[in-house]
């Protein structure tokens, strides 16, 4: 048995409060869905405005495999949109609880009947494929909802839809409701609403009863609190059921991060199956598990879904995973300036600090004695910002014995002064800065600031953090200190003499 997948990340997802993405962006993502295999693109509601039509337009137009797909209310005015954008069908939508037709529609049962009817008709002369969709279905008299689709399915419809539109369904509820529906004479789909956190669990269920097809969206983004999520439904299809769908599993990864960027709903570190966290280790007792086999602490693999495993520095770090690190920074320990480190760390965590990259090789060079090898030396920073200027840095960095003076505009003082510094240091390496966290620690503009940055060098991510009051000298320290753990490595792995 394959599930078809219909993604609505260009449609549900959109309607996510504060997302809206250009004809550009849309096609981009249209592109991806296709080339991982999404069997259903809807790529929008075409009544929404003309840059919605534009951007369908040109999904519609890109010679995509996927069947192209446009939302449409069971009105003629949203049939006619979806026909100019020259789509393959339409997810046609028509309420069906009765809190839906009494007070949002304001029609009684009949009339919601006949324009369900009307528009399928409507649309099939049009030469459309129709999906039926019953919104708020599962809110819906069955009697009524099993009556729409018989008389759609009749008329012509050649796959229907029940919404769970405010996902109120649990797994058990799904299964028997979904199960009812299957012996309708085409194809089913399940569109399940995340309301209570249940979104995945629901679709799975319908799927097991019968669903053909599920809608969902890259890392579960839609209305509210979003929708089933793809990699969450594909990757427990394939893995916990055996059940197959088109999708490039180890695609996933990359999928999901583009859609985040685009979008700019980027996602909580735990997100399943996508998040940063989904294969990071940090407790002793996990990593010591994971470095022996992954599979004690790893349900799936994260080269899977095109992830990466990572160990991360912490609090509850144990000595196997501290042993690994240290082979990392390439430094040789005796048991007691391991254990040594070990405390040195739990001490930080006991803080309430997070433990980076740089601060490890601080602690290691201290505990052995070693003189800090720094290559990169910050000699003068100049920051010039207001209302009527440009914020400016100007930053002179001694970068292996070189000075190096470079300037820059930014957004604001500290952008300026980091895409200053990266231009000194672009005549060394590529070093690229992938995140930026700052906290005020303490309360009032005096407060000390605490700056995170992850940098990256080819494949390499490292984090670095420094705490001062002054939030430039902070980002700047903190950028410093991630590039002298960098350009360390950098010129140790590449044999180039520091
Ligand atoms: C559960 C879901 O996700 S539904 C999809 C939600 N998506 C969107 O809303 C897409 C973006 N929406 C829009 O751009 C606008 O709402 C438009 C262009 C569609 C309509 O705008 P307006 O004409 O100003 O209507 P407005 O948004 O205020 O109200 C929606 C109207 O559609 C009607 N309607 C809602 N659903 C349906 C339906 N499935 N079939 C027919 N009519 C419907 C409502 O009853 C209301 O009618 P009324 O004006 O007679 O009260
Ligand atoms: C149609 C739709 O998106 C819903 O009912 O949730």
């Amino acid at each position: 048995m394959k599930v078809k997948i219909l993604d609505t990340t260009l449609r549900d997802g959109e309607q996510t409060p504060g997302v809206s993405l250009t004809p550009e962006e849309k096609l981009r993502i249209a592109i991806k869905l296709d080339s991982i295999g999404v069997d259903i693109i809807e790529a929008g509601s075409a009544i929404t405005s003309a840059g919605e039509r534009d951007a369908i337009k040109k999904i519609a137009s890109e010679g995509l495999s996927a069947e192209i797909c446009s939302f449409a209310r069971a009105l003629k005015q949203d049939i006619d949109s979806a026909i100019e954008c020259d789509v393959d069908s339409i997810h046609l939508v028509i309420p069906t609880s009765d809190i839906h037709i009494q007070y949002k529609m304001r029609k009684t049962k009949n009339e919601i009947l006949e324009q369900a009817i009307e528009s399928v008709e409507y649309a099939l002369e049009h030469g459309l494929v129709v999906e039926l969709s019953a919104e708020d279905a599962t809110r819906s008299d069955f009697n009524f909802l099993k009556k729409i689709f018989t008389e759609g399915i009749n008329a012509g419809a050649q796959r229907i839809c029940a919404c769970d539109t405010v996902g109120v369904l649990t797994p058990e509820r799904a299964y028997d409701f979904y199960k009812k529906l299957s012996k309708l004479d085409v194809p089913l789909a399940a569109h399940c609403h995340n309301d209570f956190g249940l979104a995945t669990a629901n679709s799975l269920s319908a799927i097991r009863a019968g669903a053909n097809e599920v809608h969902v969206t890259v890392n579960g983004i839609g209305e509210r609190a979003g929708n089933a999520a793809l990699e969450e439904v594909v990757v427990a299809l394939h893995s916990l059921y055996n059940i197959k769908t088109n999708i490039k599993i180890n695609e996933l990864y990359e999928t999901s991060k583009m859609v985040a960027r685009l979008t700019g709903m980027y996602l909580q570190p735990n997100k399943a199956i996508v998040g940063e966290n989904a294969f990071a280790h940090e407790s002793g007792i996990h990593a010591n598990g994971v470095i022996k086999k992954a599979e004690t602490y790893e349900p799936i693999t994260p080269e899977m879904v095109g992830h990466k495993r990572r160990f991360v520095l912490g609090k509850h770090i144990g000595r196997s995973l501290l042993k690994k690190h240290l082979e990392r920074l390439k430094v040789k320990v005796n048991d007691k300036q391991l254990n040594e480190i070990f405390q040195r760390i739990k001490e930080l965590g006991d803080k309430g600090k997070c433990v980076t990259d740089a601060d490890l090789q601080a602690i290691t060079e201290d505990v052995l004695g070693i003189p800090s090898k720094k290559i990169v030396e910050v000699q003068e920073v100049t920051v010039v910002s207001g209302n009527k200027v440009t914020p400016t840095a100007s930053v002179k960095l001694k970068i292996n014995g070189k000075e190096i003076l470079e300037s820059s505009t930014g957004v604001g003082p500290v952008d300026a002064a980091i895409k200053a510094m990266k231009k000194c240091l672009d005549y060394f390496a590529d070093i690229s800065l992938e995140e930026y966290h700052v906290d005020a620690i303490t309360g009032g503009t005096d407060a000390l600031i605490d700056v995170m940055v992850k940098l990256k060098y080819k494949d390499k991510i490292i984090s670095a953090r420094s705490t001062q009051p002054d939030i430039v000298m902070a980002s700047v320290d903190a950028f410093v200190s991630g590039a002298n753990r960098l350009l360390l490595e950098v010129y140790e792995n590449e044999n180039i003499r520091a």
